[in-house]
Protein backbone atom coordinates (compact mmCIF):
# COMPACT_ATOMS: atom_id res chain seq x y z
CA UNK A 1 0.00 0.00 0.00
CA UNK A 2 1.16 3.17 -0.71
CA UNK A 3 1.52 5.33 2.52
CA UNK A 4 3.43 8.35 0.92
CA UNK A 5 2.84 10.04 -2.62
CA UNK A 6 5.35 12.65 -4.11
CA UNK A 7 3.79 14.06 -7.26
CA UNK A 8 6.30 17.05 -9.12
CA UNK A 9 7.60 18.72 -6.45
CA UNK A 10 9.12 21.74 -7.38
CA UNK A 11 10.77 24.31 -4.70
CA UNK A 12 12.57 27.48 -5.96
CA UNK A 13 13.99 29.65 -3.63
CA UNK A 14 14.57 33.23 -5.61
CA UNK A 15 15.90 32.35 -8.89
CA UNK A 16 17.52 29.29 -7.93
CA UNK A 17 15.83 25.65 -8.50
CA UNK A 18 16.45 24.09 -5.38
CA UNK A 19 14.46 20.69 -6.47
CA UNK A 20 12.49 20.42 -10.14
CA UNK A 21 9.63 17.76 -10.60
CA UNK A 22 10.85 15.32 -7.48
CA UNK A 23 8.37 12.10 -7.81
CA UNK A 24 7.82 9.00 -6.23
CA UNK A 25 6.35 6.92 -4.16
CA UNK A 26 6.87 5.37 -0.47
CA UNK A 27 5.12 2.00 0.51
CA UNK A 28 3.77 1.60 3.66
CA UNK A 29 6.36 0.12 6.08
CA UNK A 30 9.17 0.91 3.69
CA UNK A 31 12.67 2.59 4.54
CA UNK A 32 14.01 5.02 2.22
CA UNK A 33 17.26 6.44 1.90
CA UNK A 34 17.80 10.07 0.05
CA UNK A 35 20.91 10.24 -1.04
CA UNK A 36 23.14 12.82 -3.31
CA UNK A 37 25.72 15.42 -3.15
CA UNK A 38 25.61 18.63 -1.19
CA UNK A 39 23.05 20.87 -2.83
CA UNK A 40 20.96 17.98 -4.38
CA UNK A 41 18.05 18.91 -2.68
CA UNK A 42 17.66 15.95 -0.12
CA UNK A 43 16.97 18.80 3.26
CA UNK A 44 14.45 20.49 0.70
CA UNK A 45 12.17 17.47 -0.05
CA UNK A 46 12.52 16.17 3.86
CA UNK A 47 11.71 19.87 4.71
CA UNK A 48 8.50 19.96 3.08
CA UNK A 49 7.32 16.49 4.07
CA UNK A 50 7.79 17.59 6.98
CA UNK A 51 5.50 20.69 6.58
CA UNK A 52 8.18 23.12 7.66
CA UNK A 53 8.66 24.34 3.98
CA UNK A 54 6.06 25.06 0.97
CA UNK A 55 6.07 23.30 -2.19
CA UNK A 56 6.26 26.05 -4.76
CA UNK A 57 4.59 23.42 -6.94
CA UNK A 58 3.43 19.92 -6.52
CA UNK A 59 1.38 17.88 -3.89
CA UNK A 60 2.54 15.42 -1.61
CA UNK A 61 -0.47 12.99 0.17
CA UNK A 62 0.49 11.44 3.51
CA UNK A 63 -2.14 8.37 4.18
CA UNK A 64 -4.55 10.64 1.03
CA UNK A 65 -4.10 13.79 2.90
CA UNK A 66 -3.01 16.70 1.01
CA UNK A 67 0.14 17.99 2.86
CA UNK A 68 -0.81 21.82 2.30
CA UNK A 69 -4.19 21.28 2.87
CA UNK A 70 -4.60 19.26 5.80
CA UNK A 71 -1.29 20.13 7.54
CA UNK A 72 -2.47 19.48 11.31
CA UNK A 73 -4.05 15.70 10.21
CA UNK A 74 -0.64 15.43 8.42
CA UNK A 75 1.70 16.50 11.36
CA UNK A 76 -0.28 13.83 13.39
CA UNK A 77 1.77 11.33 11.15
CA UNK A 78 5.22 12.57 11.06
CA UNK A 79 7.83 12.61 13.44
CA UNK A 80 10.84 14.86 12.45
CA UNK A 81 14.29 14.45 13.56
CA UNK A 82 16.18 17.30 12.19
CA UNK A 83 19.83 19.00 12.27
CA UNK A 84 19.04 21.11 15.32
CA UNK A 85 17.96 19.18 18.68
CA UNK A 86 15.18 21.89 19.26
CA UNK A 87 15.65 20.62 23.15
CA UNK A 88 15.34 23.00 25.89
CA UNK A 89 18.58 23.31 28.05
CA UNK A 90 17.11 23.97 31.79
CA UNK A 91 14.42 21.87 31.53
CA UNK A 92 15.15 18.15 31.97
CA UNK A 93 15.10 15.39 29.81
CA UNK A 94 11.51 14.67 31.01
CA UNK A 95 9.93 17.96 31.51
CA UNK A 96 11.29 18.54 27.70
CA UNK A 97 9.18 15.45 27.09
CA UNK A 98 6.13 16.60 29.26
CA UNK A 99 6.49 20.05 27.59
CA UNK A 100 5.69 19.03 24.24
CA UNK A 101 3.22 16.35 25.29
CA UNK A 102 1.05 18.85 26.78
CA UNK A 103 1.70 21.51 24.14
CA UNK A 104 0.19 18.51 21.57
CA UNK A 105 -2.14 17.48 23.54
CA UNK A 106 -0.26 13.70 24.39
CA UNK A 107 -0.61 11.33 27.47
CA UNK A 108 1.97 12.41 29.78
CA UNK A 109 2.29 9.03 30.44
CA UNK A 110 4.09 8.13 26.89
CA UNK A 111 6.94 10.22 28.38
CA UNK A 112 8.58 7.93 30.33
CA UNK A 113 7.81 5.24 28.51
CA UNK A 114 9.98 7.05 25.22
CA UNK A 115 12.27 7.76 27.88
CA UNK A 116 13.06 3.57 28.25
CA UNK A 117 12.92 2.83 24.41
CA UNK A 118 15.53 5.41 23.78
CA UNK A 119 17.89 3.74 26.78
CA UNK A 120 17.16 7.51 29.17
CA UNK A 121 14.90 6.37 31.26
CA UNK A 122 17.51 6.87 34.21
CA UNK A 123 18.85 10.61 33.08
CA UNK A 124 14.81 11.89 32.88
CA UNK A 125 15.95 13.87 35.86
CA UNK A 126 19.37 15.59 34.23
CA UNK A 127 19.19 18.56 31.85
CA UNK A 128 20.15 17.93 28.36
CA UNK A 129 22.98 20.19 28.72
CA UNK A 130 24.77 17.79 30.58
CA UNK A 131 24.48 15.30 27.96
CA UNK A 132 26.60 14.18 25.11
CA UNK A 133 25.76 14.57 21.72
CA UNK A 134 24.74 10.68 21.20
CA UNK A 135 22.12 11.10 24.30
CA UNK A 136 20.73 14.52 23.02
CA UNK A 137 19.97 12.90 19.72
CA UNK A 138 18.24 9.82 20.95
CA UNK A 139 16.25 12.51 23.37
CA UNK A 140 15.31 14.67 19.97
CA UNK A 141 14.26 11.14 19.09
CA UNK A 142 11.87 10.24 21.83
CA UNK A 143 10.39 13.88 21.02
CA UNK A 144 9.63 12.88 17.26
CA UNK A 145 7.86 9.29 18.86
CA UNK A 146 6.25 10.87 21.31
CA UNK A 147 2.91 10.71 19.42
CA UNK A 148 3.66 7.44 17.90
CA UNK A 149 3.92 8.49 14.10
CA UNK A 150 3.34 6.70 11.46
CA UNK A 151 6.00 7.94 9.38
CA UNK A 152 9.83 8.77 10.64
CA UNK A 153 11.84 11.62 9.01
CA UNK A 154 15.53 11.86 9.44
CA UNK A 155 18.09 14.40 8.49
CA UNK A 156 21.29 12.61 8.48
CA UNK A 157 20.41 10.97 11.54
CA UNK A 158 23.79 9.58 12.11
CA UNK A 159 25.94 12.96 11.91
CA UNK A 160 28.18 13.35 14.63
CA UNK A 161 27.58 9.98 15.97
CA UNK A 162 30.67 7.34 17.40
CA UNK A 163 30.08 3.62 15.33
CA UNK A 164 28.56 2.64 18.22
CA UNK A 165 25.99 5.52 18.95
CA UNK A 166 24.96 4.30 15.22
CA UNK A 167 24.65 1.15 15.97
CA UNK A 168 22.67 2.06 19.14
CA UNK A 169 20.50 4.47 16.95
CA UNK A 170 19.19 2.26 14.58
CA UNK A 171 18.92 -0.49 17.42
CA UNK A 172 16.70 1.74 18.88
CA UNK A 173 14.50 2.25 15.38
CA UNK A 174 14.42 -1.95 15.24
CA UNK A 175 12.74 -2.01 18.68
CA UNK A 176 10.45 1.10 18.37
CA UNK A 177 9.19 -0.64 15.01
CA UNK A 178 8.16 2.85 13.51
CA UNK A 179 6.97 1.70 10.16
CA UNK A 180 7.74 4.00 7.24
CA UNK A 181 11.06 5.88 7.21
CA UNK A 182 12.34 8.61 5.55
CA UNK A 183 16.09 9.69 6.02
CA UNK A 184 18.49 12.12 4.30
CA UNK A 185 22.16 10.45 5.01
CA UNK A 186 26.03 11.19 3.55
CA UNK A 187 26.65 7.31 5.44
CA UNK A 188 26.56 4.66 2.48
CA UNK A 189 27.08 1.72 4.69
CA UNK A 190 24.48 3.03 7.42
CA UNK A 191 22.01 3.51 4.97
CA UNK A 192 22.68 0.63 3.04
CA UNK A 193 22.03 -1.89 5.87
CA UNK A 194 18.90 0.81 7.16
CA UNK A 195 17.18 1.56 4.17
CA UNK A 196 15.27 -1.10 0.88
CA UNK A 197 15.55 1.48 -0.98
CA UNK A 198 17.71 4.33 -1.80
CA UNK A 199 16.40 7.60 -3.91
CA UNK A 200 19.42 9.39 -5.29
CA UNK A 201 19.04 13.25 -6.38
CA UNK A 202 21.42 15.17 -8.24
CA UNK A 203 21.24 18.93 -8.99
CA UNK A 204 17.28 18.87 -7.74
CA UNK A 205 16.11 16.06 -9.49
CA UNK A 206 15.86 11.94 -8.96
CA UNK A 207 18.90 10.37 -11.13
CA UNK A 208 17.67 7.27 -9.50
CA UNK A 209 15.48 4.97 -7.44
CA UNK A 210 17.61 2.01 -6.32
CA UNK A 211 16.42 -1.04 -4.34
CA UNK A 212 18.82 -2.14 -1.78
CA UNK A 213 17.81 -5.17 -1.10
CA UNK A 214 18.58 -6.49 -4.08
CA UNK A 215 22.31 -5.03 -3.78
CA UNK A 216 24.71 -7.49 -2.42
CA UNK A 217 27.15 -4.89 -0.54
CA UNK A 218 27.14 -1.60 0.14
CA UNK A 219 30.15 -0.94 -2.53
CA UNK A 220 27.50 -2.01 -5.25
CA UNK A 221 25.35 0.68 -4.24
CA UNK A 222 28.19 3.17 -4.06
CA UNK A 223 28.55 1.90 -7.93
CA UNK A 224 25.98 2.91 -8.75
CA UNK A 225 25.40 6.00 -6.63
CA UNK A 226 28.68 7.32 -8.76
CA UNK A 227 26.82 6.27 -12.06
CA UNK A 228 23.81 8.30 -11.19
CA UNK A 229 25.79 11.45 -10.17
CA UNK A 230 28.09 11.40 -13.12
CA UNK A 231 31.09 10.29 -11.22
CA UNK A 232 33.96 8.83 -12.90
CA UNK A 233 35.52 5.18 -11.02
CA UNK A 234 39.09 6.09 -10.56
N1 LIG B 1 16.21 28.69 2.62
C1 LIG B 1 16.94 28.68 1.49
N2 LIG B 1 17.17 29.82 0.81
C2 LIG B 1 17.89 29.83 -0.33
N3 LIG B 1 18.44 28.71 -0.87
C3 LIG B 1 18.25 27.55 -0.22
C4 LIG B 1 17.49 27.47 0.98
N4 LIG B 1 17.48 26.17 1.40
C5 LIG B 1 18.19 25.48 0.49
N5 LIG B 1 18.64 26.30 -0.48
C6 LIG B 1 19.44 25.90 -1.65
O1 LIG B 1 18.77 24.83 -2.29
C7 LIG B 1 19.70 23.88 -2.78
C8 LIG B 1 19.39 22.52 -2.17
O2 LIG B 1 19.71 22.58 -0.78
P1 LIG B 1 19.48 21.35 0.21
O3 LIG B 1 19.83 21.81 1.58
O4 LIG B 1 18.13 20.78 -0.01
O5 LIG B 1 20.56 20.32 -0.34
P2 LIG B 1 21.09 18.97 0.35
O6 LIG B 1 21.06 17.93 -0.72
O7 LIG B 1 20.32 18.67 1.58
O8 LIG B 1 22.58 19.36 0.66
P3 LIG B 1 23.60 18.92 1.86
O9 LIG B 1 23.98 17.50 1.59
O10 LIG B 1 24.73 19.86 1.70
O11 LIG B 1 22.86 19.09 3.17
C9 LIG B 1 21.08 24.41 -2.42
O12 LIG B 1 21.58 25.10 -3.55
C10 LIG B 1 20.80 25.36 -1.28
O13 LIG B 1 21.77 26.38 -1.22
Amino acid sequence: MTLIEVDNLTKRFGRLTAIHDVSFQVGDGERIGLFGPNGAGKTTVLRILATLSTPTSGRVFIDGRELTRDRAAVRQQIGVLSHETMLYDGLTARENLQLHARIHHIDIDRCDRVLELVGLRSDGERDPSTFSHGMRKRLSLARALLHEPAVLLLDEPYSGLDRRSMVDFDQILDAVGVGTVIMVTHDFKRGFDFCDRALILDAGTVSRDVSLRSLTSPSAFINQYQTAIGLEDN
